[in-house]
């Protein structure tokens, strides 16, 4: 069975050089990067935001997907962004998500798309789900279940990895409560055409947990989604050695430095 709860990480709170002072948004940035305030707050700019006269306000992915506002084709049905992405079979570990063409590091790739769904509506669900044998595409924000399971994008395909290239950020869309967390794949990493979309499971600690990692790191931890036990002086603890004191367990991803460019 196909499932997953992962804890979506958060951004880092922003933090400016000393000499590196946000610009004003809709006036003198273009919203492509960490200067921009809505940005570095992980805040996708309104639709009326006229940043950057030539280029148009980098900061609207969610709603260039048609999330937060569909656009409309001539038929009138939603016509989100063609995503750069496609599902193919992988080795081992099922269906998967690659790249169509060059990602660079810091992009927006794709939204996790999904049915918002509660604590309980999540266990309800799965228990609906099990009955049928259905797989199962949960990604839990902390506020909330997303259910992709019949509603969700290609984004749930995206396969777990002990050193991944992307993350999952939470996002806040312009015009939407507050407290609905939306999820953007970004890449950690240049990605090719032909790689294999990749991010750190992360699972809190439960029995799904128990999933042979097939993703080849030199890192692997072994399980899919199991947190990374690091020395002190940041070296990998490897499987069975016991010599050390451990620091604690802690997250590998948390310590990657991500380029903003969106
Ligand atoms: C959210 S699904 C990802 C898409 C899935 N491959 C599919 O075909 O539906 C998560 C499931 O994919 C498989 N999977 C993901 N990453 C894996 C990995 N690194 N090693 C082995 N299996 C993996 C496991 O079966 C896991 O339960």
């Amino acid at each position: 069975m196909s499932s997953y709860s992962t804890i979506v990480k958060l951004h880092k709170s922003c933090i400016l050089e000393a000499n590196n002072k946000f610009k004003i948004c809709n006036q003198e940035c273009d919203c492509s990067d960490d200067s921009c305030p809505n940005v570095c707050e992980r805040k996708e700019c309104p639709e009326t935001c006229s940043s950057n006269k030539i280029k148009g306000c980098q900061n609207q992915k969610f709603r260039g997907y048609g999330i937060g506002k569909i656009k409309k084709s001539k038929e009138g049905k939603a016509e989100p962004t063609k995503p750069n992405v496609e599902i193919r079979e992988t080795e081992g570990k099922g269906k998967g998500l690659y790249a169509t063409k060059f990602i660079e590091a810091g992009d927006f790739v794709i939204p996790f798309t999904g049915d918002y769904v509660s604590d309980q509506e999540k266990t309800r669900r799965f228990e609906v789900y099990g009955a049928k044998m259905m797989d199962t595409y949960f990604l839990d924000s902390g506020n909330h279940a997303i259910d992709a399971t019949v509603s969700g994008n290609q984004a749930k395909y995206v396969n777990h990895s002990c050193n991944p290239n992307l993350i999952a950020e939470k996002w806040k869309l312009h015009a939407m409560p507050k407290n609905v967390i939306f999820i953007a794949f970004i890449a950690i990493k240049n990605i090719h055409e032909g790689d294999e979309f990749t991010f750190n499971y992360s699972f809190a600690r439960d029995d799904s947990c128990n999933i042979e990692c097939k993703c080849g790191s030199p890192n692997c931890s072994g399980l899919v989604g199991k947190k990374e036990n690091v020395w002190k002086d940041g070296e990998v603890k490897k499987n069975g050695s016991k010599k050390r004191k451990m620091l604690a367990e802690v997250d590998v991803d948390s310590k990657r430095t991500v380029k903003r460019r969106r």
